[in-house]
């Protein structure tokens, strides 16, 4: 059996556009393992849809291969597709029936045990309102009736293409919890997203793509880890031009950047500010850089943005992810 829930090879989509093709994925390889929960990361317009809708065989790719576990999509989509549940798009349920009322017709129609119902809702923390009409439910709660509906046939992998758009940081958690107890039932969640706080405290591993390319992929811990750099720190002084000089004089990697001084090849913190202090200017904060998914993301996806209207990925040439390279 694969330990891998899905993996793509060299996959390729183009879309057709005015005066050729642009490019939505290019030669991505995504690898995400079986068991817990995969934040599928990027800026808008990098191919995080498009790559889903291929997996779900909604398009298809110019070329590369897919697997979900382990079968080769689509053409064994058929064969897996009961593993796999998704939200593309808002399911339709009705405004005027409970909630449990829509899962157990749901259930019904698709053939899951009517037994199922109250599990799922237990799982997406919805049992206690189930009686409550759909009409009446919050935007979150309509988004984690989504999600029973999608767990009725007790899926394997759960596919979320940004699952939390549109909702307030309430229903963002709920969402996070709701993914993180799928998870540590032994389920593969893979999530698409842009917000990396929500995903960082979420994730299992990650997957991180820019312009259609991988740009790193692995346990959060590690990525964040592979980008981390010993001897950071940030340095808040009155007058940042005299003391980026001093320090630079000094030998230290340094530079202004968000009113503070970005300090590296720091071995002793405290020769930061005797150097400052010998100049006259004191120091009024001084910590270890911390790195985030949001840090590693934002170096790695520096100019990723798109312009749509600059036509800039067009007729860009293939090449090699820049997995785990050293940050500008
Ligand atoms: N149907 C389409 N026709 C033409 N171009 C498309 C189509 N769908 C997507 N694209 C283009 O492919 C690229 C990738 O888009 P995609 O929607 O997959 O990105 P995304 O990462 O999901 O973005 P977002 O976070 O905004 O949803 C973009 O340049 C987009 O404009």
């Amino acid at each position: 059996m694969s330990d891998l829930a899905v993996d793509t090879s060299a996959l390729r989509k183009t879309y057709r556009r005015r005066g050729g093709r642009s490019v939505g994925v290019e030669n991505l390889d995504l690898r995400v393992p079986v068991g817990g929960v995969h934040g599928f990361l990027g800026p808008n317009g990098s191919g995080k849809t498009t790559t889903i809708r291929m997996l779900l065989g909604l398009i298809r790719p110019d070329s590369g291969t897919m697997r979900i576990f382990g079968e080769q999509v689509p053409e064994r989509l058929p064969d897996v597709i009961g593993r796999v549940g998704a939200i593309v798009e808002s399911p339709k349920f009705f405004p005027t029936f409970t909630a449990r009322r829509n899962l157990e017709l749901l259930a019904g129609a698709i053939g899951a045990p009517r037994g199922r119902v109250g599990e799922v809702l237990e799982s997406t923390a919805l049992a206690e309102r189930a009686g409550d009409r759909y009409a009446t439910y919050s935007l979150g709660m309509k988004q984690r009736l989504a999600i029973a509906a999608t767990l009725l046939k007790s899926p394997d992998l759960l596919i979320f293409d940004e699952p939390t758009n549109g909702l307030d940081p309430g229903g963002i958690r709920e969402i996070r919890e709701t993914m993180r107890r799928l998870g540590d039932e032994g389920r593969t969640v893979l999530v698409s997203s842009h917000i990396l706080a929500e995903v960082e405290q979420v994730a299992d591993t990650v997957s991180i793509i820019g312009r259609g390319r991988l740009l790193a992929e692995g346990r959060v811990v590690d990525v964040i880890g592979s980008r981390s750099e010993a001897g950071a720190v940030k340095v808040g002084v009155a007058d940042l031009a005299a003391a980026e000089q001093v320090l630079a004089r000094a030998g230290l990697r340094v530079r202004v950047d968000g009113g503070l001084l970005r300090v590296r090849g720091v071995q002793d913190p405290a020769r930061v500010t005797e150097l400052l202090a010998q100049q006259g200017l004191y120091v009024n904060e001084l910590s270890a850089e911390r790195v985030d998914l949001e840090r590693v993301f934002l170096d790695l996806t520096a100019g990723e943005g798109l312009d749509e209207h600059s036509g800039g990925r067009h007729g860009r040439p293939a090449g090699p992810a820049t997995n785990g390279g050293d940050p500008a």
